[in-house]
């Protein structure tokens, strides 16, 4: 069942009805009603009344309260609220700030207001069921009120669905299902379901989701079921072959190099900011780049039998508690994601625990062999996992993404990607193992006795990308490597994180040449392997931060500057825009051929 539902529909639509059919008559509803009822008001007490004799008895019913409080003091036991609706709510408190007629101070304390509700529905674990109506399909109104309630309005509704996982718009009676999945009522689909609820996205869930670790109930059968697995590898080809990575668009590249001589700028200052908007415009094929619009960060969770050989510092349980916590929106990157405007998914590859259904869809197995002795995955798994990650990005593409960042979460993660990076750097043990998530003296040696023995296997099996990830890695690094991939056969920008999702990316690389032109290195981690993948793939990090958490954290930290060095492309002015004169010697209008120093980089494969 959905946890947050907002319905939306014009006036006369059936959307109160459609609202009211989604709460099971029985249960203990709160009704919200939102209106503030003006006593002379006749036609709107009527109108009230209607309503009211709907509700079934057992409704308590609460008369226009502070909504936001109400929300944040929900409690996950309470009955489902029902709020109806958001438009007379919002209607309620543009009157409070006289904000009709009133200066921008009065709107942004209804903006303020109204920023608070988003965040107390976001917060609430109690089901939620939302009432809006939908405005402004029709002329812009004439009076300013009426684009101002009409505007407002629309943010708040693309707010609020935002926080919910389930979006329905009535029309002439009819529900077309926005975004969801079957809480009953709707009758059309997403074709895609990476836009629904059941696609993990943490923008859109809440802190109901149980993660578990015992043993599954008797009645119910393990997860991954045997026929889960049959029906994953039933549709992958053996062996996993990707089509050919195409170039970024080079015109569009010569294009944005010749844009920036031209904006007001002595040429080449702007430095890897330049490097960067020009890399962005090949990716996009356009000139000058737009910012990424929808930046998608997909976390990878999976377990790893080596943890079991003392190489973490935390213990295998807490892979499956963050799982919990990526949905709930507690963890870092979704903090980071929301700062820097993307939207995080979380899959689970191979968690040693039960999760929630929409994010176990591709699972392969609990947790992944132990490397040291035994093969990370059987033939079909790497196929499945690797045909998964693919599957991933294409849905996210298809779903409106214009920027991937994979992101990985693992306890035990950092050993098979140095034993990945090692086997195919030609480092020696001892130069690729880092402290992970901390570990002490005593683990580090076991750590390099873990690596050591599963480099000996991995070694033997370098010529093939896919069999090297069968042997050493796991299902999650399998899954991201084919993400990675598929997002450069699919012509979209990606940026890399630290090493675990370098380590997938340097097979993905193998796997599909060629990858490597469609990502940019977000950050340095602190592991020492990383360093190494970077010195491999020839990318040169954005940021060094120090920071070595994963879970796509440094990517997103990155996701700024991507921004800023498009919206330099499209929004400075050109020296001929603002009369400013170029180079000594260069009549005005000229485009300048030669470069300055240091901007040769920018013909380098990152940039
Ligand atoms: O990606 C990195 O650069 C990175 C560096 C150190 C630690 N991590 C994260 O920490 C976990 C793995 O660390 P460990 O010590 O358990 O191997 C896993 O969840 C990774 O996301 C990630
Ligand atoms: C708490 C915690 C959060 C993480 N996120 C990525 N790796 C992690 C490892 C731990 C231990």
């Amino acid at each position: 069942m959905a946890h947050r539902t907002l319905v939306l529909g014009g006036a006369r639509s059936g959307k109160s009805a459609h609202a009211e059919g989604l709460v099971p008559g029985d249960a203990p509803v709160t009704y919200v009603a939102t209106a503030r009822v003006d006593p002379a008001d006749e036609e709107w007490r009527a109108r009230i009344a209607e309503h009211a004799r709907r509700r079934p008895p057992a409704w308590r019913t609460l008369e226009h309260p502070d909504l936001a409080e109400l929300l944040r003091a929900a409690s996950p036991s309470d009955g489902p609220y029902l709020v109806d609706d958001i438009a007379t709510w919002l209607t309620g408190e543009l009157d409070e700030a006289a904000a009709w007629e009133g200066g921008s101070e009065t709107v942004a304390a209804v903006r303020k207001r109204a920023a608070e509700l988003v965040s107390a529905l976001h917060a609430c674990p109690a089901r939620v069921v939302l009432v809006s109506a939908e405005v402004g399909l029709g002329v812009i109104p004439a009076t300013r009120s009426g684009r101002l309630f009409r505007d407002e309005l629309g943010a708040l509704n693309a707010a609020l669905a935002e926080a919910c996982d389930e979006v329905i718009l009535l029309v002439a009676g009819i529900p077309l299902r926005l975004r969801g999945g079957d809480a009953g009522g709707g009758t059309n689909r997403e074709t895609s379901s990476a836009r629904d609820g059941a696609s993990g996205d943490t923008s859109t869930q809440t802190r109901r989701y149980e993660v578990s670790t015992s043993d599954a109930a008797p009645d119910t059968p393990a997860w991954p079921t045997q026929e889960h697995l049959d029906d994953l590898v039933a549709d992958v080809p053996a062996p996993v072959e990707l089509p050919p990575v195409t170039p970024p668009d080079d015109q569009a590249r010569r294009d944005a190099l010749a844009r920036h001589e031209r904006l007001t700028k002595p040429a080449g200052s702007l430095g890897r900011l330049e490097e960067l908007g020009v890399w962005l415009a090949g990716c996009q094929a356009t000139c000058p780049p737009r910012p990424p619009s929808r930046p998608r960060v997909v976390v990878f969770a999976g377990d790893h039998g080596i943890a079991r050989k003392g190489v973490s510092a935390y213990p295998s349980e807490v892979t499956g508690q963050m799982v919990a916590n990526f949905l709930a929106g507690g963890a870092a990157v979704n903090v980071l994601a929301q700062a820097a405007g993307a939207t995080v998914r979380v899959v689970d590859m191979a968690v040693d625990a039960d999760t929630p259904e929409f994010v176990r869809a591709h699972k392969v197995r609990r947790g992944s062999g132990c490397i040291d002795t035994e093969n990370a995955l059987t033939d079909a798994e790497v196929r499945a996992a690797v045909t998964a990650g693919r599957a991933l990005a294409d849905e996210e593409v298809d779903g409106g993404a214009d920027l991937l960042i994979a992101g990985d979460m693992g306890i035990g993660n950092t050993t098979p990607s140095a034993v990945l990076v090692a086997a195919l750097t030609g480092a020696e043990p001892v130069a690729v193992i880092g402290r992970g998530t901390g570990i002490d003296d005593e683990a580090w040696m076991r750590k390099c006795v873990a690596v050591r023995d599963a480099l000996r296997r991995a070694r033997q099996v370098v010529d093939d990308p896919v069999v090297l990830l069968r042997t050493a890695a796991g299902a999650d690094i399998a899954a991201m490597a084919g993400f990675l991939a598929q997002a450069a056969v699919r012509r979209t920008p990606v940026v890399l994180d630290g090493l675990v999702v370098g380590a997938a990316a340097v097979v993905a690389e193998e796997m599909a040449p060629g990858a490597r032109d469609w990502w940019v290195a977000g950050h340095r981690s602190a592991e020492p392997a990383h360093t190494l993948v970077l010195e491999h793939l020839d990318l040169r990090p954005l940021l060094e931060m120090d920071m070595r958490l994963g879970e796509g954290s440094g990517a997103v930290s990155a996701l700024p500057l991507l921004t800023m060095a498009a919206r330099v492309m499209n929004e400075m002015a050109t020296f001929d825009d603002a009369g400013v004169s170029g180079r000594t010697g260069e009549q005005p209008g000229a485009t300048s051929t030669g470069r300055t120093e240091g901007a040769g980089e920018l013909t380098s494969a990152e940039g």
